[in-house]
C-alpha cells in the first residue's frame, strides 16, 4: 500500500486530535475564550507568520523543479503580500498596533516551533520541509471544519472570534489545504517504510509544537 497523508495523521492520532480539538479551539468556537489569550495568540502568530514566510523561501531554495519553485514562491507571496497585511489589520481591530507588533519578543513556543520547521528544512529535503509545514497547512482548515461540525460552536455576531473561523473555512483556504494534501500524497506514495518512519517523527514533532502554540496562547506564556 502506498503511503498517504492520512497515514501521517494515523501515526500520531492522539497528538493530532489534541491539536485539532484543543481547549483554545473549543473556547474560540463557543465564544468563551479570554480576549487577552486571543490577543496574545494573535501577537505571537504575527511573529510565526514572518518565520513561516522564511520557511517558504527555504522551500524555494530546496525546490528541484520549476513546478516546486513556483509553488514555494506562491506560498511566500501569499504570506508576505496577503496574509501578513490581513493579520496586521485584524490585530488593529483587536487593539494591537503595528508598532506593538514590530517590537514584540518571540515567545518560547513560537521560537521552538518556527525554528524546528526551518531546521528540518535545512537539514532535509523538500519533502521533510513540507511534512514539517503540513500540521500548519492542513490543521487550521481541519479545525474550522471541526468547529462547524459541533453544536457548541457559535457563529455570527455573537462570537467575537467568528472572523477567525470564517477565514479558515473559506474556499480559498480549503483549496490551499487540499493542494498541500495532494502534493504530499504524490510524494508519500513513493517512499519506503524506513523513510516514512522518519517523516512520521517530523509530523508528530510539528503537531506537538502546534499544541504548545495553543497552550502558549491560553496561558499567555512568553
Ligand atoms: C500557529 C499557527 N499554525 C498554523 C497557522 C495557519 N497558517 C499559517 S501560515 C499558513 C499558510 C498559508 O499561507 C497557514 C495555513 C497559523 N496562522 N498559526
Amino acid at each position: 500500500m502506498p503511503y498517504q497523508f492520512e497515514d501521517l495523521k494515523k501515526s500520531c492520532q492522539t497528538e493530532w486530535q489534541a491539536y485539532i480539538e484543543h481547549s483554545f479551539v473549543q473556547q474560540l468556537g463557543n465564544a468563551s475564550l479570554a480576549p487577552e489569550a486571543f490577543q496574545h495568540y494573535l501577537k505571537q502568530d504575527y511573529l510565526f507568520l514572518i518565520q513561516f514566510a522564511r520557511a517558504f523561501a527555504l522551500a524555494a531554495y530546496k525546490s528541484p523543479t520549476l513546478s516546486d519553485l513556483r509553488q514555494a514562491k506562491e506560498g511566500l507571496q501569499a504570506i508576505v503580500d496577503v496574509e501578513l497585511d490581513l493579520h496586521i489589520s485584524y490585530c488593529k481591530e483587536w487593539g494591537i498596533s503595528e508598532q506593538e507588533l514590530a517590537e514584540l519578543p518571540e515567545a518560547r513556543a513560537t521560537l521552538a516551533y518556527t525554528r524546528y520547521v526551518l531546521d528540518t528544512g535545512n537539514r532535509g529535503d523538500l519533502l521533510d520541509l513540507h511534512v514539517a509545514l503540513s500540521p500548519c497547512m492542513v490543521g487550521y482548515g481541519e479545525i474550522a471544519n471541526w468547529l462547524n461540525s459541533r453544536a457548541e460552536t457559535i457563529r455570527g455576531e455573537n462570537n467575537p472570534y467568528d472572523a477567525w473561523i470564517a477565514m479558515y473555512e473559506s474556499d480559498e483556504f480549503q483549496d490551499a489545504m487540499q493542494a498541500e494534501i495532494s502534493w504530499l500524497n504524490e510524494r508519500l506514495a513513493e517512499v519506503s517504510p524506513a523513510r516514512f518512519k522518519e517523516l512520521t517523527r517530523i509530523f508528530s514533532d510539528a503537531t506537538r509544537l502546534e499544541i504548545d502554540f495553543w497552550e502558549m496562547g491560553l496561558k499567555q506564556s512568553d
